[in-house]
């Protein structure tokens, strides 16, 4: 009879939805700041979700119907605001996470707007361009009761961009009788869209990425940094590092991660709206999977694809210095623990991607005021912008003790609840 033992199994995590984690954040950030229990309680639930059907008449000339979602979660400080998600995996939990974590990102930057997230469950790789405008007018057609440049002005978020945005804004204006290009942001600069939008999240996840590289006391010349994910938010920011003097060593897109520990060329890889999956296309010294390039011992880590990449199963296996959060929720609440147990700072998403927003917010302004800012212009007020929310959560950290994803909330949560007292509302 054999005496050996089964080698012992660790259980996989269960992976939450962006709701469930949305709400352990403010729950644990809750515990560090002075807010009364009933706003707290408020905050954990949406204002409303709107759900619709969205009919499409696909090339063949065959009907499908698809579910689309906007979430609403709370405008204390502003209309609305947040992306529209093109995705499979896309809900209404998701997108009530989602729209939770807007209302924080524009807090923490104190931009005067509020949380949502909506988006279609749908591949959009399965359309082809006709396909898709028709959708994204159908949509804009069925949401028209709940939006609006005052009430909730849409973005775009992964699997949309600013044409998706141009044909969103148009099949609105028609609906309302004129143009009105502050129902949505992130449109081309020819109709009304802001110059350096679609760069923004990826640019300020590189500022942020910079500013934590200072702050713990490395140079960005000598910093290697891996990049999971090569679309807005993740080639921009590889390119902007890259230009700023760190070694991108690995990137990746869907299909895997291209490794170079010298550094990669970063500025001659499409990006994913140049070219989607083109990363694996290039030519370069190793392939590696996309869990691999979580893993790679670099000095930055920027998970800039999907969310619940980082889990309570890879989380010791995490060698970077610092993980800057790039895209939405990339870390599991049990990961993020993990890590500040074993001293791994991480940079969040409501801190890091914030880009996106402000210039968003820039280009708000500017429809609203028939104005249009230079590149120049928009990136210096970024770049402003990005120092000062820095600066306010590092306060934060510095003087509580806290984790950078506390610090962050504990901004928010004094702002929304400081501008729910004032109003008078309750909760
Ligand atoms: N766009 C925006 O304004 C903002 C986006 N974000 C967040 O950033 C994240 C990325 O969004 P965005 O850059 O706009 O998306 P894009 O659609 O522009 O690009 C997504 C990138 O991720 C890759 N990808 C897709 N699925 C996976 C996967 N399962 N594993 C690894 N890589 C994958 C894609 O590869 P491929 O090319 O092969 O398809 C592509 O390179 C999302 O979490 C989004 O919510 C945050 C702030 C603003
Ligand atoms: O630009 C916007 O309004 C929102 C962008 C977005 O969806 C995000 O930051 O996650």
């Amino acid at each position: 009879m054999s005496t050996q033992q089964p080698e012992e199994t660790k259980p996989e995590e269960q992976l939450d939805s962006a709701l469930v984690t949305a709400r352990r954040q403010l729950e644990r950030a809750a515990t560090h700041v002075d807010v009364d229990d009933g706003v707290i309680e408020r905050l954990k639930h949406p204002t409303r979700v709107e759900q619709v059907s969205v009919p499409l008449e696909r090339d063949d000339g065959s009907v499908e119907v698809f579910t689309g979602y906007r979430a609403q979660h709370d405008d204390v400080r502003g209309p609305y605001k947040g992306g529209l998600r093109y995705h499979p995996e896309v809900n209404a939990d998701e997108c009530i996470g989602l729209s939770m974590w807007m209302t924080w990102k524009c807090a923490v930057m104190d931009l005067p707007f509020g949380g949502g997230k909506g988006g279609i469950s749908i591949d959009p790789k399965s359309l082809s361009d006709d396909e898709k405008e028709r959708l994204t007018r159908r949509f804009a057609e069925e949401l028209r009761y709940v939006i609006g440049p005052t009430t909730d002005v849409p973005a775009p978020d992964m699997g949309t961009d600013a044409q998706t945005m141009a044909w969103f804004m148009d099949a609105y204006s028609m609906q309302q009788g004129e143009t009105i290009p502050g129902v949505v942001t992130g449109k081309p600069p020819v109709i009304g869209g802001s110059y350096g939008r679609g760069e923004a999240p990826g640019r300020s996840t590189a500022i942020i990425a910079r500013e934590a590289v200072d702050y713990y006391g490395e140079e960005l010349s000598d910093t290697t940094v891996a990049v999971q994910g090569f679309g807005s938010v993740g080639a921009n920011a590889a390119r902007l590092l890259e230009e700023w003097g760190a070694d991108v060593v690995a990137v990746s897109d869907v299909n895997g991660a291209i490794y170079d520990p010298d550094g990669l060329d970063i500025e001659s890889i499409p990006t994913h709206e140049e070219e989607p999956e083109a990363v694996m296309q290039q030519d370069a010294p190793e392939t590696l999977t996309n869990e691999e390039v979580l893993e790679l011992d670099v000095d930055v880590l920027i998970p800039a694809a999907i969310g619940n990449v980082i889990t309570a199963d890879n989380a010791d296996d995490i060698a970077a210095d610092v993980v800057v959060e790039g895209a939405n929720g990339p870390t599991t609440f049990a990961a993020d623990t993990i890590l500040e147990e074993r001293g791994v700072p991480v940079v969040p998403d409501i801190l890091a991607n914030a880009g996106g927003v402000t210039v968003s917010y820039f280009e708000w302004l500017q429809d609203i005021n028939r104005r249009k800012w230079s590149l120049e212009e928009v990136n210096a007020e970024l770049e402003e912008k990005m120092l000062d929310a820095w600066d306010n959560v590092r306060t934060e950290v510095e003087d509580k003790d806290l984790s950078w994803r506390d610090a962050a909330y504990v901004v928010a949560l004094s702002r929304i609840a400081e501008a729910k007292a004032t109003r008078g509302l309750w909760p």
